[in-house]
């Protein structure tokens, strides 16, 4: 009895649908906007009303219920708690809805997502799509937690769609259940590596009837670090589509846009006249802070901002995990979270959910500097210099999102105070101001980190690792006006080392493919990459502390007369307390520093398969040199550490000598008691045998048999009467000689 009801509320719905349909392609067909038009802006007053029966143009709209949409979205939208469109979503919406494609760029957490998501939906309501239809949108995004998001946005925004869509994410263990449905799903969110992985495997894997690719931070997608995962992608799927590409930072190069084979397109950039490239509610500072003091300054200021949400960004995995574990150990008072890469996706999106929630600090690498939406952040703190101006927009465009407030701290060496001039440039478009390193704001905590490396040995194997990628991605970097390595002395990787708490400089050893490898790429490619044969090596073996390597007279390792890194560091420390003016009219505060540097030169030009060397001048070592060389160079020493060391040593022999006298004394004195006691029992035995001669016993041969062999003591008397028997023997021993003598003759 209900069945036919049933069946016929749902042919009611269907001919709703298709007169909505019907409806809003009329609508966005007759409302439409002229190609290249902006939307005016809020404080110009909307056209004329439309007569009755005619479709409103909705180019100049600001709600999101004056757009053509379906009911559905609408009411998706109206849950999820938007009404007014932001200004990206006022200039794409109506291009976007209208078929066209679309090149977007506005700034970080300015609805970017909401911008090309509508558009998806409506799409292929409008198509009537439907499971059995197969993939028709395909969305990219660089990583698999922003896909989640992503898809997160969708199934909110589109909860009263009937479309099915999944986020293909994660590794490759379930990849045989996604084989299986992977057709099914009309909504793809992925990273092109992913999608090419099903393009690949996955037999029948059919998106012939694509309608819409969207690129999300597009020009990382396209950037080369993707190209030919990005290539194989636009080779396998249909001409015929619409194209959706943001980004905060968008692609201008007409090559890279011609090899997504754009249709026309809308070329939107809101912000373009804005005076500034990052959010107007965001507050920048920089601060010129030595290598060796970086963790004493983000220390501090952890335990400065306890009731602040920060991010930290560090530029390797190894870096945040031993950050993390170290800072965990000392405990600053806040809770700590950590993210990264080789993280499974099921645990970054529990860190994810667990910082929306607490007040906590985040230590990450660039794999949440982009489009990352997280609650109330406070603070974006960049430890490692961005890799270029794109990277420092997206990183510190985790906080200040959509009208929020936000701050934002980069700390730069003296030695990166290219990228601060980078920052400044007008055409950056990046309000910062510099902010001086405070006495008071420095915690010293080198010291307590060499103790939990003491405590915890496999931190330090960590650390050590930690202080090779950071300098390797230095190396690795394109821009080298900013990322130079050559400008680090010896002394100052030394001085870095320790500031990390290891008690020797791990030596540098870098192996790589070719000259230009961004940081990304070596993020991404793992050691097996950097092993093949056909690579070039550099080794730069630092210096070991000049101070070290003399040896005149008393001046012994042993008894250092003077440790040459802490006064290195007492004296850059006294630079951090009292910062000196600015010597140039960039109003840095440089912490100078006291030693000359000496510089190391990488060779990457030398044929490959030679292992250069460097002595510290710099000059290249002839091959046998070298040999010598690394026996005696193997590692920087600390001369404090070893003295340190030594000077226990000694306290510990010390000790023992003290204790092996003691019982050299103890064992001397027992001997000494047996001795006595012997002589007491021996005189008590003869004083024994005497009385017993005296009484006449009858015992006197058995006696004697008895004593055989041992030690006699002889009375006087004895004495005369051995004398006696010795005369005895001399006369018969001279008549043998006699006789013998005759019987000769
Ligand atoms: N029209 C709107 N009204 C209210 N909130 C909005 C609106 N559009 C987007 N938001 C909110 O703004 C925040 C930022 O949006 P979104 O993540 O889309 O920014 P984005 O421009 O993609 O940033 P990024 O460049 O960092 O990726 C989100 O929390 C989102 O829910």
């Amino acid at each position: 009895m209900r069945r036919p009801k049933r069946r016929a509320a749902a042919k009611q719905t269907r001919l709703r649908e298709v007169d909505e349909i019907c409806l809003l392609n009329e609508w966005i067909d007759a409302g439409k906007p002229l190609p290249r038009t902006k939307p005016p802006p809020l404080s110009q007053s909307a056209g004329p009303a439309p007569a009755a029966g005619e479709h409103p143009e909705y180019g100049a709209c600001t709600l999101f219920d004056e757009l053509p949409l379906s009911q559905k979205t609408k009411d998706g939208l109206r849950k999820a708690g938007f009404t007014e469109m932001s200004e990206i979503q006022r200039a794409a919406l109506p291009h976007a809805l209208c078929g066209r494609d679309v090149l977007g760029a506005a700034k970080t957490g300015s609805g970017k997502t909401l911008a090309f998501v509508i558009p998806v939906l409506e799409k292929l309501y409008r198509e009537r799509w439907g499971p059995e239809d197969g993939v028709g949108c395909i969305i990219l995004s660089p990583t698999n937690d922003l896909a989640g998001q992503i898809f997160e946005v969708i199934t909110t925004v589109g909860q009263f769609h009937n479309f099915s869509g999944g986020a293909i994410v994660g590794k490759r263990k379930g990849i045989e259940l996604e084989k299986e449905h992977v057709n099914s799903l009309n909504i793809l969110v992925c990273t092109p590596g992913r999608l090419v992985q099903h393009l690949n495997e996955t037999a029948n894997f059919d998106c012939s009837q694509l309608q819409l690719l969207v690129l999300d931070e597009a020009d990382q997608i396209l950037d080369h670090g993707f190209r030919s995962q990005v290539d194989a992608i636009i080779s396998q799927i249909p001409k015929v589509r619409q194209t959706l590409l943001f980004s905060a930072t968008q692609t201008k190069s007409v090559k890279d846009l011609a090899r997504v084979s754009l249709r026309d397109p809308e070329y939107i950039s809101v912000h373009e006249e804005a005076k500034t490239a990052t959010p107007d509610t965001l507050e920048q500072y920089a601060m010129i802070v030595p290598l060796e003091q970086k963790l004493n300054m983000l220390w501090s200021f952890i335990k400065r901002h306890l009731n602040s949400k920060t991010i930290v960004f560090l530029s390797s995995v190894k870096q945040v995990k031993f950050v993390y574990e170290i800072f965990k150990k000392l405990r600053p008072g806040i809770p700590l979270k950590c993210m990264h890469g080789r993280m499974k996706y099921e645990v970054q999106q529990a860190i994810v959910a667990d910082f929306n929630e607490t007040t906590s600090v985040l230590f990450s690498t660039d794999i949440s500097s982009r489009g990352l939406d997280i609650e109330n952040v406070d603070w974006v703190v960049q430890v490692d210099c961005p890799e270029n101006i794109d990277n420092y927009i997206h990183r510190v465009g985790r906080t200040a999102r959509y009208n929020k407030k936000g701050k934002s701290l980069v700390f730069l060496c003296p030695e990166e105070e290219a990228m601060l001039e980078k920052l400044k440039a007008t055409e950056s478009k990046i309000p910062i101001h510099i902010r001086k390193p405070k006495a008071e704001q420095l915690e010293q905590i080198s010291q307590n980190i060499a103790s939990v490396l003491v405590k915890f040995p496999s931190l330090q194997d960590l650390g050590k690792r930690a202080f090779v990628t950071y300098l390797k991605s230095i190396y690795l970097q394109k821009d080298k006006k900013v990322f130079d390595l050559s400008r680090f002395s010896a002394e100052q990787f030394a001085a870095y080392a320790a500031s990390l708490g290891l008690p020797v400089t791990p030596k540098i050893r870098f192996i790589s493919h070719k000259k230009n490898v961004s940081k990304k790429d070596m993020e991404d490619s793992d050691m097996k990459q950097m092993k093949s044969s056909s690579k070039r090596e550099v080794i730069i073996t630092p210096k070991i502390n000049s101070d070290l390597s003399v040896c005149d007279g008393d001046d012994d390792i042993l008894y250092p007369k003077k440790p040459t890194a802490d006064t290195n560091m007492d004296y850059r420390l006294d630079d951090v307390l009292h910062p000196k003016e600015p010597a140039t009219d960039t109003n840095v505060t440089g912490l100078e520093r006291p030693f000359k540097k000496k510089k190391l030169k990488i060779n990457v030009n030398r044929p490959s398969g030679t292992r250069v060397k460097y002595d510290d001048e710099g000059n290249a070592i002839p091959p046998l040199a070298s040999v010598a060389e690394e026996i005696s160079l193997e590692p920087v020493v600390h001369k404090d550490k070893i003295s340190q060391r030594y000077a226990e040593m000694l306290r510990e022999m010390r000790e023992h000598d003290k204790e092996d006298k003691l019982e050299h004394k103890k064992s001397l004195r027992e001997k000494k008691l047996q001795k006595k006691l012997k002589l007491k029992r021996k005189r008590q035995e003869e004083t024994e045998a005497g009385s017993e001669e005296d009484s006449g016993s009858e015992s006197d041969r058995g006696q004697d048999t008895a004593n055989k062999g041992k030690k006699r003591y002889f009375s006087d008397g004895e004495d005369n009467d051995a004398a006696k028997d010795g005369d005895v023997l001399a006369q018969q021993e001279a008549l043998a000689l006699k006789l013998l003598s005759k019987m000769h003759s």
